[in-house]
């Protein structure tokens, strides 16, 4: 039987899209408007606190395309954190005016192919428990890996698929100060099996890689995708200009 390869887990995190009912928006008062954007502003702030002591981490950005209006990233130490944060938005203000669109629960991995990284090592802690980049755009989109007739990564060896994937990070290694990546794992959290989450200067170097990287036998063969969410970076100071009508 193929060997499980050991994963090293961090944070957990929490994808989170809502749209905005702009019409019902546009209908409340100025004070309910303000009202809702200064309690979403000192959620944010309260993030930013979690983020400065380095116990958690977040990304806000706005989704470009029908799938949502925002999306909020969390990453948090534990499931509990991250339900009581949705919890919370839920029951603010700004929610009245929001729907839930789409969600996604996972855990920051890293799978240890290569059998030789220690966990404790420092480097390897700040990757598992990561600070997430102000990047102008994010690309998120759900993958597994695929079971179908010859090709089920599930029944390759170990070492095939540490070559497969050796193959990968030499790939995304060109993109490095291009694109910075998240994996997070979701097998047994969510519907796929791994969250993919970009980061990006220039919005074009996302389709560059995730081209390129169709090449890569790991993706062509054993690739298969869910829907990708696109979004510019959304700073706390914005989001009144965000919001206003
Ligand atoms: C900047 C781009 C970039 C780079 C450098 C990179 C490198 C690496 C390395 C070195 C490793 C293995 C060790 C680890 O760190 O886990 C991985 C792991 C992984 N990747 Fe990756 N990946 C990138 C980018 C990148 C993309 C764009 C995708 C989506 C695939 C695509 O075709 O759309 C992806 C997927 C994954 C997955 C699902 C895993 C886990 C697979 C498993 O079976 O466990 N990844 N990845």
């Amino acid at each position: 039987m193929p060997e499980a390869v050991v994963t090293m887990d961090g944070w957990y995190c929490l994808h989170d899209f809502r749209t905005v009912n702009w019409t019902a928006w546009k209908q409340a008062n100025s004070e309910e408007r303000e009202q809702a954007i200064n309690e979403f502003q000192q959620l944010i702030g309260k993030w930013e606190d979690t983020e400065k002591s380095k116990q958690g981490s977040h990304a806000l950005y706005t989704v470009v395309g029908q799938k949502a209006d925002f999306m909020m990233m969390i990453l948090r130490p534990t499931m509990e954190e991250l339900n009581e944060i949705e919890t919370v938005f839920n029951k603010s203000k700004l929610a009245e005016f929001t729907s839930k669109e789409y969600s996604y629960v996972s855990v920051v991995e890293l799978s240890n192919y290569m059998g030789n990284a220690d966990e404790n090592d420092p480097e390897i802690q700040g990757r598992l428990k990561p600070i997430l980049p102000k990047w102008n755009h994010i690309c998120f989109y759900p993958m597994d890996k695929r079971r179908q007739g010859n090709d089920n990564w599930y029944v390759l060896e170990k070492d095939e698929r540490a070559k497969l994937m050796y193959a990968h990070g030499m790939t995304g290694r060109q993109y490095a100060g291009k694109i910075r990546q998240f994996i997070t794992g979701s097998i047994g959290l969510d519907d796929w099996e791994w969250g993919v989450t970009l980061f990006a200067h220039d919005v074009l170097q996302f389709k560059k890689l995730v081209y390129e990287m169709r090449f890569d036998e790991v993706t062509s063969r054993y690739g298969d995708f869910g829907s990708f969410y696109i979004g510019n970076l959304l700073k706390t100071e914005e989001v009144p200009q965000f919001l206003h009508v």
